[in-house]
Protein backbone atom coordinates (compact mmCIF):
# COMPACT_ATOMS: atom_id res chain seq x y z
CA UNK A 1 0.00 0.00 0.00
CA UNK A 2 0.88 3.51 -0.56
CA UNK A 3 0.59 6.61 1.17
CA UNK A 4 0.67 10.45 0.70
CA UNK A 5 0.92 12.72 3.61
CA UNK A 6 -1.11 16.38 4.04
CA UNK A 7 0.06 19.03 6.37
CA UNK A 8 -2.55 21.60 7.28
CA UNK A 9 -1.04 24.80 9.15
CA UNK A 10 -4.00 25.98 10.33
CA UNK A 11 -3.70 29.40 12.79
CA UNK A 12 -4.59 27.07 15.79
CA UNK A 13 -2.69 24.24 14.91
CA UNK A 14 -0.75 22.06 12.30
CA UNK A 15 -2.94 19.27 11.27
CA UNK A 16 -0.68 16.22 9.87
CA UNK A 17 -2.82 13.52 8.15
CA UNK A 18 -1.56 9.90 6.60
CA UNK A 19 -3.47 8.73 3.67
CA UNK A 20 -3.76 5.82 2.11
CA UNK A 21 -4.56 4.88 -1.90
CA UNK A 22 -7.93 4.40 -1.03
CA UNK A 23 -8.06 7.42 0.35
CA UNK A 24 -8.74 6.13 4.26
CA UNK A 25 -6.77 8.42 6.88
CA UNK A 26 -4.55 6.13 8.58
CA UNK A 27 -3.12 8.40 11.04
CA UNK A 28 -3.24 11.99 12.12
CA UNK A 29 -1.54 14.01 14.40
CA UNK A 30 -2.40 17.81 15.58
CA UNK A 31 -0.30 20.40 17.56
CA UNK A 32 -1.09 23.37 18.54
CA UNK A 33 0.87 26.49 18.81
CA UNK A 34 -0.99 30.28 20.00
CA UNK A 35 -1.38 33.62 18.59
CA UNK A 36 1.00 36.30 19.80
CA UNK A 37 -1.28 39.47 20.47
CA UNK A 38 0.97 42.19 21.31
CA UNK A 39 -2.28 44.92 21.35
CA UNK A 40 -5.45 44.87 19.87
CA UNK A 41 -5.76 44.55 16.29
CA UNK A 42 -1.71 42.71 15.99
CA UNK A 43 -1.77 38.97 15.32
CA UNK A 44 1.58 37.02 14.76
CA UNK A 45 2.79 33.54 15.05
CA UNK A 46 6.89 32.65 15.25
CA UNK A 47 7.44 30.73 12.22
CA UNK A 48 10.18 28.55 13.71
CA UNK A 49 6.96 27.84 16.02
CA UNK A 50 5.53 26.01 12.60
CA UNK A 51 8.89 24.25 12.45
CA UNK A 52 9.12 23.05 14.93
CA UNK A 53 5.56 21.87 15.66
CA UNK A 54 5.41 20.07 12.30
CA UNK A 55 8.63 18.09 12.48
CA UNK A 56 7.52 17.22 16.04
CA UNK A 57 4.53 16.12 14.78
CA UNK A 58 5.77 13.83 11.42
CA UNK A 59 8.10 12.36 13.54
CA UNK A 60 5.82 11.27 15.91
CA UNK A 61 3.54 10.15 13.39
CA UNK A 62 6.10 8.10 11.50
CA UNK A 63 6.77 6.83 14.87
CA UNK A 64 3.85 5.12 15.01
CA UNK A 65 3.97 4.08 11.33
CA UNK A 66 3.82 0.21 10.77
CA UNK A 67 4.81 -0.06 7.17
CA UNK A 68 7.76 1.02 5.22
CA UNK A 69 8.48 5.20 5.06
CA UNK A 70 9.51 4.46 1.66
CA UNK A 71 5.87 3.61 0.54
CA UNK A 72 5.03 7.10 2.03
CA UNK A 73 5.45 8.51 -2.14
CA UNK A 74 4.41 12.20 -1.68
CA UNK A 75 3.77 15.03 1.02
CA UNK A 76 1.62 18.40 0.36
CA UNK A 77 0.80 21.26 2.18
CA UNK A 78 -2.72 23.69 2.91
CA UNK A 79 -1.74 26.70 4.82
CA UNK A 80 -3.44 29.77 6.77
CA UNK A 81 -3.34 32.28 3.76
CA UNK A 82 -1.81 35.87 3.67
CA UNK A 83 0.52 35.83 6.48
CA UNK A 84 3.73 37.79 5.80
CA UNK A 85 7.16 35.74 6.41
CA UNK A 86 9.66 37.90 5.48
CA UNK A 87 13.26 36.49 4.63
CA UNK A 88 17.02 38.02 4.32
CA UNK A 89 19.48 37.25 2.39
CA UNK A 90 20.70 34.03 3.99
CA UNK A 91 17.03 32.92 3.83
CA UNK A 92 16.71 33.59 7.57
CA UNK A 93 13.33 34.85 9.44
CA UNK A 94 13.63 38.59 9.83
CA UNK A 95 10.80 39.27 12.00
CA UNK A 96 7.49 37.37 13.25
CA UNK A 97 4.72 36.53 10.70
CA UNK A 98 2.15 39.31 10.35
CA UNK A 99 -1.23 37.09 10.00
CA UNK A 100 -4.46 36.93 8.13
CA UNK A 101 -6.67 38.53 10.89
CA UNK A 102 -3.80 40.90 11.88
CA UNK A 103 -5.48 44.56 11.51
CA UNK A 104 -3.27 46.88 11.80
CA UNK A 105 -2.79 48.31 8.09
CA UNK A 106 -6.08 50.02 7.12
CA UNK A 107 -3.47 53.37 6.34
CA UNK A 108 -1.79 51.28 3.97
CA UNK A 109 -4.64 49.76 2.05
CA UNK A 110 -5.77 53.38 1.66
CA UNK A 111 -2.37 53.84 0.31
CA UNK A 112 -2.80 51.36 -2.23
CA UNK A 113 -6.54 52.21 -3.24
CA UNK A 114 -4.48 55.76 -4.41
CA UNK A 115 -1.62 54.14 -5.66
CA UNK A 116 -3.24 51.97 -8.03
CA UNK A 117 -6.68 53.14 -8.24
CA UNK A 118 -9.68 51.42 -6.72
CA UNK A 119 -11.05 50.09 -10.25
CA UNK A 120 -7.97 49.12 -11.64
CA UNK A 121 -7.23 47.22 -8.31
CA UNK A 122 -9.98 44.93 -9.00
CA UNK A 123 -9.18 44.19 -12.59
CA UNK A 124 -5.62 43.38 -11.52
CA UNK A 125 -6.07 41.36 -8.30
CA UNK A 126 -9.97 40.48 -8.40
CA UNK A 127 -9.96 41.45 -4.73
CA UNK A 128 -10.14 45.06 -2.89
CA UNK A 129 -7.75 45.98 -0.43
CA UNK A 130 -8.13 44.35 3.14
CA UNK A 131 -6.20 44.54 5.93
CA UNK A 132 -5.85 41.03 6.14
CA UNK A 133 -3.37 40.72 2.59
CA UNK A 134 -0.58 40.54 2.48
CA UNK A 135 0.42 43.96 0.57
CA UNK A 136 -0.55 45.92 2.78
CA UNK A 137 1.63 43.99 5.82
CA UNK A 138 4.99 44.28 3.92
CA UNK A 139 4.22 48.41 3.36
CA UNK A 140 3.26 48.34 6.98
CA UNK A 141 6.57 46.83 8.06
CA UNK A 142 8.29 49.26 4.82
CA UNK A 143 6.95 52.11 6.69
CA UNK A 144 7.17 51.43 10.74
CA UNK A 145 10.10 48.84 10.61
CA UNK A 146 12.41 50.58 8.14
CA UNK A 147 15.50 48.49 8.96
CA UNK A 148 13.29 45.26 8.82
CA UNK A 149 12.44 45.99 5.61
CA UNK A 150 15.67 46.52 3.78
CA UNK A 151 17.21 43.54 5.16
CA UNK A 152 13.87 41.92 3.76
CA UNK A 153 14.87 39.68 -0.06
CA UNK A 154 11.94 37.78 -0.38
CA UNK A 155 8.48 36.78 0.87
CA UNK A 156 6.61 34.19 1.71
CA UNK A 157 3.28 32.79 2.72
CA UNK A 158 3.37 30.42 5.96
CA UNK A 159 3.19 26.86 4.32
CA UNK A 160 5.23 28.34 1.77
CA UNK A 161 8.00 28.73 4.55
CA UNK A 162 7.56 25.33 5.84
CA UNK A 163 8.07 23.88 2.91
CA UNK A 164 10.86 25.96 2.73
CA UNK A 165 12.70 24.44 5.57
CA UNK A 166 11.84 20.84 4.34
CA UNK A 167 13.26 20.94 1.17
CA UNK A 168 15.68 23.94 1.11
CA UNK A 169 13.80 25.61 -2.34
CA UNK A 170 11.77 28.78 -1.97
CA UNK A 171 8.23 28.63 -4.34
CA UNK A 172 4.61 30.25 -4.29
CA UNK A 173 1.65 28.86 -5.90
CA UNK A 174 -1.28 30.64 -7.39
CA UNK A 175 -3.66 29.77 -5.19
CA UNK A 176 -1.81 31.57 -1.90
CA UNK A 177 -0.34 34.14 -4.13
CA UNK A 178 -3.77 35.14 -5.29
CA UNK A 179 -4.74 36.64 -1.37
CA UNK A 180 -1.14 39.12 -1.73
CA UNK A 181 -2.78 41.45 -3.84
CA UNK A 182 0.81 41.47 -6.02
CA UNK A 183 -0.72 38.84 -8.50
CA UNK A 184 -2.77 39.25 -11.68
CA UNK A 185 -5.38 37.14 -11.12
CA UNK A 186 -6.68 36.09 -14.67
CA UNK A 187 -2.82 36.15 -15.93
CA UNK A 188 -1.41 34.12 -13.41
CA UNK A 189 1.62 35.91 -13.02
CA UNK A 190 3.20 38.35 -10.55
CA UNK A 191 1.75 42.19 -11.67
CA UNK A 192 4.24 44.06 -12.40
CA UNK A 193 2.36 47.00 -12.33
CA UNK A 194 1.45 46.92 -8.78
CA UNK A 195 4.91 45.62 -8.11
CA UNK A 196 6.22 49.13 -9.90
CA UNK A 197 3.91 51.55 -7.59
CA UNK A 198 5.11 50.68 -4.34
CA UNK A 199 9.08 49.89 -5.75
CA UNK A 200 9.04 46.60 -4.78
CA UNK A 201 11.50 44.26 -7.44
CA UNK A 202 10.52 40.99 -9.06
CA UNK A 203 12.62 39.50 -7.20
CA UNK A 204 10.80 39.77 -3.44
CA UNK A 205 8.42 37.72 -5.05
CA UNK A 206 9.53 33.46 -4.86
CA UNK A 207 8.62 31.63 -8.22
CA UNK A 208 5.41 30.61 -8.75
CA UNK A 209 3.88 26.94 -9.48
CA UNK A 210 0.82 24.69 -9.65
CA UNK A 211 -0.26 23.53 -6.69
CA UNK A 212 0.73 20.06 -7.55
CA UNK A 213 3.98 20.61 -9.08
CA UNK A 214 6.90 18.55 -7.86
CA UNK A 215 8.95 20.92 -5.95
CA UNK A 216 11.61 18.79 -4.27
CA UNK A 217 12.14 15.89 -2.14
CA UNK A 218 12.82 15.86 1.98
CA UNK A 219 16.48 17.19 2.71
CA UNK A 220 18.64 14.34 3.95
CA UNK A 221 18.13 16.52 7.27
CA UNK A 222 14.69 16.75 7.48
CA UNK A 223 14.54 13.28 6.72
CA UNK A 224 16.74 12.43 10.07
CA UNK A 225 15.24 14.74 11.96
CA UNK A 226 11.27 13.18 11.43
CA UNK A 227 11.95 9.71 10.20
CA UNK A 228 10.55 10.17 6.50
CA UNK A 229 12.62 8.96 3.35
CA UNK A 230 14.70 11.54 1.45
CA UNK A 231 13.13 9.96 -1.49
CA UNK A 232 9.64 11.54 -0.37
CA UNK A 233 7.99 14.11 -3.04
CA UNK A 234 7.36 17.50 -2.26
CA UNK A 235 4.76 18.93 -3.44
CA UNK A 236 4.02 22.90 -3.89
CA UNK A 237 0.00 22.63 -1.97
CA UNK A 238 -2.65 25.21 -1.49
CA UNK A 239 -4.24 27.88 0.09
CA UNK A 240 -6.23 26.29 3.27
CA UNK A 241 -9.47 27.00 1.69
CA UNK A 242 -8.75 26.41 -1.83
CA UNK A 243 -7.10 22.59 -0.47
CA UNK A 244 -10.41 22.96 1.82
CA UNK A 245 -12.59 23.21 -1.64
CA UNK A 246 -10.40 20.30 -2.86
CA UNK A 247 -10.70 17.89 -0.16
CA UNK A 248 -14.19 18.18 -0.08
CA UNK A 249 -14.88 17.91 -3.78
CA UNK A 250 -15.72 21.35 -4.79
CA UNK A 251 -14.72 20.91 -8.21
CA UNK A 252 -17.10 22.13 -10.44
CA UNK A 253 -20.01 25.03 -10.47
CA UNK A 254 -22.85 24.82 -8.31
CA UNK A 255 -21.04 23.27 -5.12
CA UNK A 256 -20.66 25.47 -2.27
CA UNK A 257 -18.51 24.92 0.92
CA UNK A 258 -18.77 26.48 4.71
CA UNK A 259 -15.86 26.02 6.42
CA UNK A 260 -15.40 26.82 10.38
CA UNK A 261 -11.59 27.23 11.68
CA UNK A 262 -10.35 30.36 13.15
CA UNK A 263 -11.31 31.55 10.20
CA UNK A 264 -15.12 31.02 8.84
CA UNK A 265 -15.39 30.81 5.10
CA UNK A 266 -18.25 30.17 2.44
CA UNK A 267 -17.04 29.28 -0.77
CA UNK A 268 -18.04 28.73 -4.32
CA UNK A 269 -16.37 27.02 -7.16
CA UNK A 270 -15.69 29.61 -10.14
CA UNK A 271 -14.92 27.82 -13.82
CA UNK A 272 -14.17 31.99 -15.27
CA UNK A 273 -12.25 34.39 -14.21
CA UNK A 274 -13.93 37.45 -15.87
CA UNK A 275 -17.00 37.60 -13.45
CA UNK A 276 -17.74 40.91 -11.72
CA UNK A 277 -18.32 40.69 -7.84
CA UNK A 278 -17.71 44.21 -7.17
CA UNK A 279 -15.21 42.75 -4.43
CA UNK A 280 -17.98 41.87 -2.47
CA UNK A 281 -16.30 38.16 -1.94
CA UNK A 282 -12.87 37.50 -2.73
CA UNK A 283 -11.78 35.88 -6.12
CA UNK A 284 -9.37 33.51 -5.95
CA UNK A 285 -7.22 31.21 -8.07
CA UNK A 286 -7.87 27.61 -7.33
CA UNK A 287 -5.39 24.41 -6.36
CA UNK A 288 -6.74 22.94 -9.71
CA UNK A 289 -5.49 24.45 -12.63
CA UNK A 290 -7.42 27.52 -14.50
CA UNK A 291 -9.90 27.04 -12.00
CA UNK A 292 -11.01 30.06 -9.63
CA UNK A 293 -13.21 30.22 -5.83
CA UNK A 294 -15.25 33.20 -4.56
CA UNK A 295 -15.86 33.45 -0.93
CA UNK A 296 -16.74 35.49 1.89
CA UNK A 297 -14.82 34.97 5.30
CA UNK A 298 -16.20 36.07 8.94
CA UNK A 299 -12.61 36.81 10.93
CA UNK A 300 -13.14 35.53 13.84
CA UNK A 301 -15.85 32.36 13.48
CA UNK A 302 -14.30 29.27 15.73
CA UNK A 303 -12.02 31.78 17.23
CA UNK A 304 -15.26 33.91 18.78
CA UNK A 305 -15.72 30.41 20.02
CA UNK A 306 -12.49 29.61 21.77
CA UNK A 307 -11.86 33.07 22.76
CA UNK A 308 -15.17 32.37 24.48
CA UNK A 309 -14.59 29.66 25.70
CA UNK A 310 -10.83 30.30 26.79
CA UNK A 311 -12.16 33.48 28.66
CA UNK A 312 -14.97 31.64 30.80
CA UNK A 313 -14.06 28.20 30.77
CA UNK A 314 -10.57 27.83 30.35
CA UNK A 315 -10.26 24.26 31.40
CA UNK A 316 -13.01 22.47 29.78
CA UNK A 317 -13.05 20.67 26.68
CA UNK A 318 -14.79 21.94 23.36
CA UNK A 319 -17.60 18.94 23.96
CA UNK A 320 -17.90 19.39 27.56
CA UNK A 321 -18.51 23.37 26.55
CA UNK A 322 -20.62 22.60 24.18
CA UNK A 323 -22.99 19.87 26.08
CA UNK A 324 -25.96 22.32 27.20
CA UNK A 325 -26.52 23.80 24.42
CA UNK A 326 -29.24 20.98 23.00
CA UNK A 327 -31.08 22.76 25.91
CA UNK A 328 -31.93 26.10 24.81
CA UNK A 329 -34.45 26.75 21.68
CA UNK A 330 -33.57 28.67 18.45
CA UNK A 331 -32.55 31.81 19.03
CA UNK A 332 -30.97 31.24 22.61
CA UNK A 333 -34.21 33.32 24.33
CA UNK A 334 -33.30 36.71 22.91
CA UNK A 335 -29.55 36.63 23.31
CA UNK A 336 -27.76 37.70 20.13
CA UNK A 337 -24.03 37.68 19.28
CA UNK A 338 -22.29 39.50 16.74
CA UNK A 339 -18.42 37.99 16.00
CA UNK A 340 -16.82 40.90 15.28
CA UNK A 341 -13.77 40.71 18.29
CA UNK A 342 -11.19 40.77 16.24
CA UNK A 343 -13.24 43.49 13.20
CA UNK A 344 -15.06 41.94 10.29
CA UNK A 345 -14.50 41.02 6.28
CA UNK A 346 -17.98 39.69 5.02
CA UNK A 347 -20.27 41.62 4.29
CA UNK A 348 -18.35 44.69 6.10
CA UNK A 349 -15.07 44.77 5.33
CA UNK A 350 -14.07 47.23 9.12
CA UNK A 351 -11.36 47.09 11.02
CA UNK A 352 -13.07 48.87 13.64
CA UNK A 353 -15.85 47.27 14.70
CA UNK A 354 -16.39 44.99 17.64
CA UNK A 355 -18.12 42.41 18.65
CA UNK A 356 -21.65 43.06 21.05
CA UNK A 357 -23.94 40.82 23.18
CA UNK A 358 -27.60 41.90 22.61
CA UNK A 359 -30.71 41.11 24.58
CA UNK A 360 -29.01 39.30 27.86
CA UNK A 361 -31.49 39.10 30.33
CA UNK A 362 -31.56 37.62 34.40
CA UNK A 363 -32.69 34.60 33.13
CA UNK A 364 -30.10 33.83 30.47
CA UNK A 365 -26.99 31.26 32.01
CA UNK A 366 -24.13 30.44 30.43
CA UNK A 367 -25.79 27.81 27.94
CA UNK A 368 -27.80 30.45 26.53
CA UNK A 369 -24.30 32.78 25.88
CA UNK A 370 -22.48 29.89 24.68
CA UNK A 371 -25.46 29.17 22.29
CA UNK A 372 -25.68 32.75 20.94
CA UNK A 373 -22.04 32.73 20.13
CA UNK A 374 -22.66 29.67 17.92
CA UNK A 375 -25.73 31.36 16.56
CA UNK A 376 -23.56 34.63 16.05
CA UNK A 377 -20.68 32.93 13.74
CA UNK A 378 -23.49 31.06 11.75
CA UNK A 379 -25.35 34.73 11.02
CA UNK A 380 -22.07 36.10 9.95
CA UNK A 381 -21.51 33.20 7.60
CA UNK A 382 -25.21 33.35 6.68
CA UNK A 383 -24.67 37.05 5.40
CA UNK A 384 -21.89 35.79 2.76
CA UNK A 385 -24.66 33.06 1.52
CA UNK A 386 -26.69 35.98 0.78
CA UNK A 387 -24.23 37.54 -1.60
CA UNK A 388 -24.03 34.73 -3.21
CA UNK A 389 -27.93 33.97 -3.37
CA UNK A 390 -28.54 37.88 -4.83
CA UNK A 391 -25.66 37.30 -7.43
CA UNK A 392 -28.20 34.34 -9.03
CA UNK A 393 -26.59 31.14 -7.48
CA UNK A 394 -28.32 28.63 -5.74
CA UNK A 395 -27.24 27.35 -3.09
CA UNK A 396 -29.71 23.83 -1.47
CA UNK A 397 -26.81 21.74 -0.41
CA UNK A 398 -23.40 22.93 1.57
CA UNK A 399 -20.64 20.90 2.53
CA UNK A 400 -19.28 21.77 5.87
CA UNK A 401 -15.63 21.11 7.33
CA UNK A 402 -13.16 22.62 9.43
CA UNK A 403 -13.40 22.48 13.61
CA UNK A 404 -16.94 23.72 13.86
CA UNK A 405 -18.04 20.50 11.58
CA UNK A 406 -17.03 18.43 15.13
CA UNK A 407 -20.32 19.20 16.69
CA UNK A 408 -23.71 18.14 15.01
CA UNK A 409 -25.86 20.75 17.17
CA UNK A 410 -23.84 23.47 15.33
CA UNK A 411 -24.22 21.42 11.80
CA UNK A 412 -27.88 21.25 12.39
CA UNK A 413 -27.77 25.08 13.30
CA UNK A 414 -26.12 25.94 9.88
CA UNK A 415 -28.93 23.32 8.55
CA UNK A 416 -31.27 25.73 9.60
CA UNK A 417 -29.46 29.16 9.66
CA UNK A 418 -28.38 28.40 5.46
CA UNK A 419 -32.28 27.04 5.00
CA UNK A 420 -29.84 24.27 2.63
CA UNK A 421 -29.03 20.70 3.30
CA UNK A 422 -25.33 20.75 5.31
CA UNK A 423 -23.75 17.36 4.32
CA UNK A 424 -20.53 16.15 6.64
CA UNK A 425 -18.39 14.23 5.59
CA UNK A 426 -16.01 11.33 7.14
CA UNK A 427 -12.96 13.93 8.02
CA UNK A 428 -13.78 17.70 8.59
CA UNK A 429 -9.87 17.86 8.11
CA UNK A 430 -10.99 19.46 4.38
CA UNK A 431 -7.72 21.55 4.06
CA UNK A 432 -5.28 18.62 5.25
CA UNK A 433 -7.54 15.66 2.54
CA UNK A 434 -6.93 18.39 -0.05
CA UNK A 435 -3.21 18.51 0.18
CA UNK A 436 -3.07 15.24 0.41
CA UNK A 437 -4.82 14.56 -2.84
CA UNK A 438 -2.82 17.49 -4.36
CA UNK A 439 0.26 15.00 -3.58
CA UNK A 440 -1.37 11.95 -4.48
CA UNK A 441 -2.48 13.72 -7.74
CA UNK A 442 0.90 14.68 -8.37
CA UNK A 443 2.55 11.12 -7.79
CA UNK A 444 0.75 10.50 -10.33
CA UNK A 445 -2.13 8.50 -9.03
CA UNK A 446 -5.32 9.82 -10.89
CA UNK A 447 -5.40 11.94 -14.01
CA UNK A 448 -7.57 14.71 -12.12
CA UNK A 449 -8.49 16.03 -8.43
CA UNK A 450 -11.87 15.23 -9.79
CA UNK A 451 -10.85 11.56 -10.11
CA UNK A 452 -8.75 11.67 -7.16
CA UNK A 453 -12.00 13.25 -5.36
CA UNK A 454 -14.51 10.41 -6.33
CA UNK A 455 -12.21 8.02 -4.67
CA UNK A 456 -10.72 9.99 -1.79
CA UNK A 457 -14.13 11.51 -0.51
CA UNK A 458 -16.75 9.77 1.21
CA UNK A 459 -20.04 11.76 2.78
CA UNK A 460 -21.12 10.57 6.52
CA UNK A 461 -24.28 12.73 7.45
CA UNK A 462 -26.92 14.81 6.37
CA UNK A 463 -28.37 17.74 8.23
CA UNK A 464 -32.09 18.86 6.55
CA UNK A 465 -33.15 22.22 7.61
CA UNK A 466 -36.12 22.10 10.50
CA UNK A 467 -38.99 24.32 9.03
CA UNK A 468 -39.94 25.68 12.37
CA UNK A 469 -36.53 26.59 13.55
CA UNK A 470 -35.88 28.23 9.63
CA UNK A 471 -38.85 30.46 10.66
CA UNK A 472 -37.36 31.81 14.10
CA UNK A 473 -33.65 31.91 12.33
CA UNK A 474 -35.08 34.03 9.40
CA UNK A 475 -36.43 36.64 11.56
CA UNK A 476 -33.65 36.58 13.91
CA UNK A 477 -31.24 37.45 11.01
CA UNK A 478 -32.97 40.71 9.97
CA UNK A 479 -32.24 42.18 13.56
CA UNK A 480 -28.91 40.52 13.65
CA UNK A 481 -28.25 42.56 10.63
CA UNK A 482 -29.03 45.60 11.88
CA UNK A 483 -26.22 45.14 14.86
CA UNK A 484 -23.41 46.21 13.15
CA UNK A 485 -24.57 49.50 11.34
CA UNK A 486 -26.00 50.71 15.05
CA UNK A 487 -23.25 49.30 16.68
CA UNK A 488 -20.52 51.14 14.40
CA UNK A 489 -20.76 54.80 15.53
CA UNK A 490 -20.31 53.41 18.97
CA UNK A 491 -17.00 51.16 18.55
CA UNK A 492 -15.67 54.02 16.33
CA UNK A 493 -15.64 55.78 20.27
CA UNK A 494 -14.64 53.07 22.12
CA UNK A 495 -11.10 52.29 19.97
CA UNK A 496 -9.52 54.86 21.80
CA UNK A 497 -9.51 53.04 24.66
CA UNK A 498 -8.30 49.69 23.09
CA UNK A 499 -5.05 48.93 24.65
N1 LIG B 1 -15.42 19.83 19.33
C1 LIG B 1 -15.61 21.00 18.73
N2 LIG B 1 -16.85 21.45 18.45
C2 LIG B 1 -17.06 22.62 17.84
N3 LIG B 1 -16.07 23.45 17.48
C3 LIG B 1 -14.82 23.06 17.72
C4 LIG B 1 -14.50 21.84 18.35
N4 LIG B 1 -13.16 21.74 18.45
C5 LIG B 1 -12.66 22.86 17.90
N5 LIG B 1 -13.65 23.67 17.46
C6 LIG B 1 -13.53 24.97 16.79
O1 LIG B 1 -12.68 24.78 15.66
C7 LIG B 1 -11.72 25.82 15.58
C8 LIG B 1 -10.45 25.26 14.99
O2 LIG B 1 -10.74 24.67 13.76
P1 LIG B 1 -9.60 24.29 12.73
O3 LIG B 1 -10.30 23.89 11.47
O4 LIG B 1 -8.68 23.31 13.34
O5 LIG B 1 -8.88 25.72 12.61
P2 LIG B 1 -7.54 26.26 11.99
O6 LIG B 1 -7.37 25.57 10.66
O7 LIG B 1 -7.77 27.72 11.87
O8 LIG B 1 -6.39 25.95 12.92
C9 LIG B 1 -11.54 26.35 16.99
O9 LIG B 1 -11.33 27.74 16.96
C10 LIG B 1 -12.86 25.99 17.69
O10 LIG B 1 -13.70 27.09 17.83
O1 LIG C 1 -7.79 34.95 5.65
C1 LIG C 1 -8.35 33.93 5.34
C2 LIG C 1 -8.92 33.76 3.99
O2 LIG C 1 -8.88 34.91 3.21
C3 LIG C 1 -8.46 32.81 6.34
O3 LIG C 1 -9.41 31.88 5.95
C4 LIG C 1 -7.11 32.18 6.56
O4 LIG C 1 -6.75 31.44 5.39
C5 LIG C 1 -7.03 31.35 7.83
O5 LIG C 1 -7.76 30.20 7.80
P1 LIG C 1 -8.07 29.22 9.04
O6 LIG C 1 -6.87 29.13 9.88
O7 LIG C 1 -9.25 29.77 9.72
O8 LIG C 1 -8.38 27.91 8.34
Amino acid sequence: MKYVIGVDLGTSAVKILLVNQNGEVCQEVSKSYPLIIEKSGYSEQDPEEWVDKTRAGLAELINQFDGDVNDIEGISFSGQMHGLVLLDKENQVVRNAILWNDTRTTKQCQEIYEAVGTERLLEVTKNPALEGFTLPKILWVKENEPENFERSSVFLLPKDYLRFRMTGALHMEYSDAAGTLLLNVAERSWSSEVLDKFNLSADFCPPLVESHALVGTVTAEYAQQTGLADTTKVFAGGADNACGAIGSGILSEGKTLCSIGTSGVVLSYEERNDLDFEGKVHYFNHGEENAYYTMGVTLAAGYSLSWFKDTFAKNEAFEQFLEAIDEVPAGSNGLLFTPYIVGERTPHADSTIRGSFIGADAAHERKHFVRAVLEGITFSLNESIEIFRNSGKNIDSIISIGGGAKNDTWLQMQADIFNAKIEKLTSEQGPGMGAAMLAAYGCGWYSSLKECAEEFIQPLKTYQPIPENVEVYQKLFKVYQQVYTQTKGMNEQLREFRK
